[in-house]
C-alpha cells in the first residue's frame, strides 16, 4: 500500500496535470461542474486515503484539500511565469495573479485612477489581470476596437441586464459578442439615428428643454442667486427627454420630481454588475448573498420591464426612437414586438440619459469652475443669436445643426469629454470565441484573454494632447502645432464615444443634445459655486461604474446679465 506522503503527491500531480490541460484554457463558470470534476478527478485517491486513514470524512478532506491547494498554487505560479501568453506586459503582481483586486477596486469606484496610474507607471500596454490588458498605444486600436478589430470582451456575459422576458435571447446590441450578429442588430440602429429620425428627436430636445429653462427660471424668479444641486437637474432633464425620445412619452421628473427614486436605483443597479465584470464566478452565488445586494438591480429591471411593456401596448404619440428601429427591422406580421423593445430597453435608457447627464454636469462644472469660459460661451451664444435674429427677424434658435460651428461652445465641450469621457475605462474587446485567438502587435492574445482601451488615461496622455494635458484648456481644440508653444492634438485618440463598428451609435443625438442644452443655460443663466465649496470635490466624488456615476454639483444660479 503506498503511504499517506506518496498519495498525497499523487494528488498533486494530479491537480497540476488538470489544471495544464483543462483549468488553464477553460474557466468553468457552474459550481456544479467545477464540484463534479474535481470529486470525480479525486475519488481514486480519496479511496486509497480511506484505506490509509480508515476515515472517511478525513479522506475526503485530505485529498479534495490537497487537490485544491495544488491547484490554486498551480494557477497562481503559471500565472507568475514566462510561459503565460501575457507573460511580456508588464504589471503589478496582484493584478497579474487575480482579478479579487480590481473587483475591489471597481466596488471603490476608482478604477479610472488606478489604470491612468498603471499606464503611467508601465507604459502602454499593462498587465490589468491574470488574461486581461489595457491599451493606449494608438497604433493598436484599429485592431481592438477598429473594422479589424474583435468583437465585444467576456465582461459583457456579466454587464448584461436583461428584462424578464429578453433572458433567454440576450439580443440586446451592446451585449453580443458575436461580430456577425452584432452587425446584423446595429443596422436599425444605424438607420434610426440618420438624418431624418434626428429630427424626430429634436422636437423632444427643444420641448424639454424649454421645460427646464422654465423650471429654472421659476427657481430664480426673485432676481437673487438660488443654490440649486445642478447634476440633478440636469439628470431629470436628461431621463424627461430619454422617456420621450425612447418611448414616446416623458418621466416629467422636471415637473414632478423623481417620487419612487428611480434614477438613484438606476445608479445603484450598476454597484454589483461593475464589480461581477471582474469575477464572473461570483454570479452563480447571487442566491446566496443578501438580497440588498441586487436590491437595486431587480427594481431598475423591474421599471424597464414596465417602460416597454406600455410602450408595447400603446401607439406612439411621436415618432420615437422604438418607431424607428421597429420601422427598420423586419418583424414578423401579428408578431408581438413587446421581445424586441424588451431586448433594447435598459440599453435605450442608460445610452439616452445618464451618459449625456453626466456629461452634461461636467461641462457645468467646468464653466463654473472655469468663469472665463462660461463667459465666452455666453458671448458665443449671444453674438450667435443676435446675428440670426437680425437674419431671420426671430430670437429663435437655429438649426440645431448650425451650432456644431461654434467654436467656443464645441471646444468646452470637446475638453469635457476629454477629461471625463462618459466611459472611462472599460472599451473591453477579446479573441472570437472559436477563432483559436489574436495576434496585437508582438502579443498573441489566445481565447479567454481580453483587451481594453480605457479613453481615460488615452486622453491624459502627454503624446496625444500637450501642452496642459491634465488641465481643461478649451484652446487646444482651436490651437494648431504651429502656435506659439506647440499644441499637440490628436483627435485620431479622442474617443469618448469609442471608434469602430461598435462605437457609440447615439453620438450625432448626444452632440447635438450637448451643444443645445449648454448653449440655452449659457445663455438664460450664470451659475458660480457657493462659498466656501471645494471644486475638487466632484471629481473626487466620481465613480466609475463602467459608465461614470456622479454626485452633487451645487450651484448657484441667477438669471443672465448678458456677456
Ligand atoms: C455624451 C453622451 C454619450 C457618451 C459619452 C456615450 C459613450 C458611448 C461609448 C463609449 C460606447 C461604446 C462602448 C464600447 O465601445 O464598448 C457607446 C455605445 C452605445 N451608445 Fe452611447 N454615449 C452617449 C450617448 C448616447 C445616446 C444619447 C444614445 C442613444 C440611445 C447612446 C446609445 C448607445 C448605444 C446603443 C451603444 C451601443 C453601440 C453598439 O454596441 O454597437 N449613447 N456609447
Amino acid at each position: 500500500m503506498p503511504s499517506m506522503a506518496q498519495v498525497l503527491f499523487a494528488d498533486a500531480v494530479l491537480a497540476v496535470g488538470s489544471h495544464y490541460l483543462w483549468f488553464r484554457k477553460y474557466e468553468p463558470t457552474s459550481y456544479r461542474v467545477i464540484s463534479a470534476v474535481i470529486l470525480l478527478l479525486t475519488s481514486p485517491v480519496t479511496y486509497t486515503l480511506l484505506n490509509v486513514t480508515g476515515n472517511a470524512p478525513t479522506a475526503i478532506a485530505l485529498g479534495v484539500g490537497t487537490f485544491m491547494a495544488a491547484l490554486f498554487t498551480s494557477i497562481i505560479v503559471y500565472r507568475l511565469s514566462p510561459w503565460h501568453p501575457l507573460s511580456s506586459c508588464p504589471g503589478p503582481l496582484i493584478c497579474k495573479v487575480t482579478k479579487m483586486w480590481t473587483a475591489y477596486l471597481a466596488w471603490t469606484g476608482k478604477t479610472h485612477l488606478y489604470y491612468l496610474g498603471l499606464h503611467e507607471k508601465y507604459g502602454r500596454i499593462v498587465r490589468i489581470g491574470p488574461n486581461d490588458i489595457s491599451v493606449t498605444d494608438k497604433a493598436l486600436f484599429p485592431h481592438i476596437l477598429g473594422a479589424q478589430g474583435m468583437p465585444k470582451g467576456p465582461v459583457w456575459e456579466n454587464r448584461r441586464i436583461v428584462t424578464a422576458r429578453d433572458s433567454r435571447g440576450h439580443r440586446s446590441l451592446h451585449a453580443v459578442r458575436d461580430l456577425k450578429l452584432h452587425g446584423e442588430l446595429r443596422k436599425p440602429w444605424n438607420k434610426a439615428f440618420g438624418k431624418e429620425p434626428l429630427k424626430d428627436y429634436e422636437i423632444a430636445l427643444v420641448k424639454n428643454a424649454a421645460i427646464l429653462v422654465e423650471q429654472l427660471q421659476d427657481v430664480c424668479r426673485d432676481g437673487e442667486e438660488v443654490l440649486i444641486d445642478g447634476a440633478q437637474w440636469l439628470s431629470y432633464f436628461s431621463f424627461d427627454f430619454m422617456g420621450d425620445m425612447v418611448f414616446g412619452k416623458s418621466q416629467k421628473f422636471l415637473t414632478e420630481g423623481d417620487p419612487n427614486g428611480v434614477w438613484d436605483v438606476m445608479q445603484e443597479s450598476l454597484v454589483f454588475r461593475t464589480v461581477a465584470q471582474h469575477i464572473p464566478w461570483i454570479r452563480p452565488l447571487v442566491p446566496f448573498l443578501p438580497s440588498s445586494f441586487l436590491r437595486a438591480d431587480t427594481a431598475f429591471r423591474k421599471f424597464a420591464a414596465s417602460q416597454a411593456k406600455a410602450r408595447a401596448q400603446s401607439e406612439p404619440l411621436s415618432r420615437d426612437l422604438f418607431y424607428h428601429l421597429i420601422s427598420n427591422t423586419e418583424v414578423e406580421p401579428g408578431t408581438s414586438v413587446l421581445p424586441l423593445i424588451m431586448a433594447d430597453a435598459v440599453l435605450a435608457i442608460f445610452g439616452g440619459s445618464d451618459t449625456s447627464a453626466t456629461t452634461f454636469s461636467n461641462v457645468l462644472y467646468y464653466l463654473v469652475r472655469y468663469p472665463e469660459w462660461q463667459m465666452k460661451v455666453r458671448k458665443e451664444v449671444d453674438d450667435a443669436l443676435r446675428f440670426v435674429a437680425e437674419r431671420n427677424g426671430s430670437s429663435a434658435f437655429p438649426d440645431l445643426d448650425e451650432l456644431a460651428e461654434w467654436g467656443v461652445l464645441n471646444a468646452v465641450i470637446n475638453e469635457t469629454l476629454r477629461l471625463q469621457p462618459g466611459a472611462p475605462t472599460l472599451l473591453q474587446r477579446g479573441p472570437a470565441p472559436g477563432s483559436g485567438g489574436k495576434q496585437l502587435g508582438n502579443i498573441f492574445l489566445p481565447e479567454g484573454t481580453t483587451v481594453q482601451v480605457p479613453p481615460y488615461a488615452v486622453h491624459r496622455d502627454s503624446r496625444y494632447f500637450y501642452p496642459r494635458t491634465k488641465d481643461f484648456w478649451p484652446e487646444r481644440w482651436f490651437r494648431g502645432p504651429e502656435a506659439e508653444g506647440g499644441c499637440v492634438l490628436d483627435r485620431s485618440v479622442f474617443i469618448p464615444f469609442s471608434m469602430g463598428p461598435a462605437n457609440c451609435v447615439g453620438k450625432p443625438l448626444a452632440l447635438k443634445q450637448l451643444r443645445y442644452v449648454v448653449a440655452v443655460l449659457v445663455h438664460n443663466f450664470e451659475f458660480r459655486f457657493p462659498e466656501g465649496y471645494d471644486a475638487a470635490d466632484w471629481e473626487s466624488e466620481m465613480k466609475d461604474r463602467f459608465l461614470m456615476v456622479k454626485g452633487e454639483l451645487p450651484v448657484l444660479i441667477n438669471i443672465s446679465q448678458g456677456p
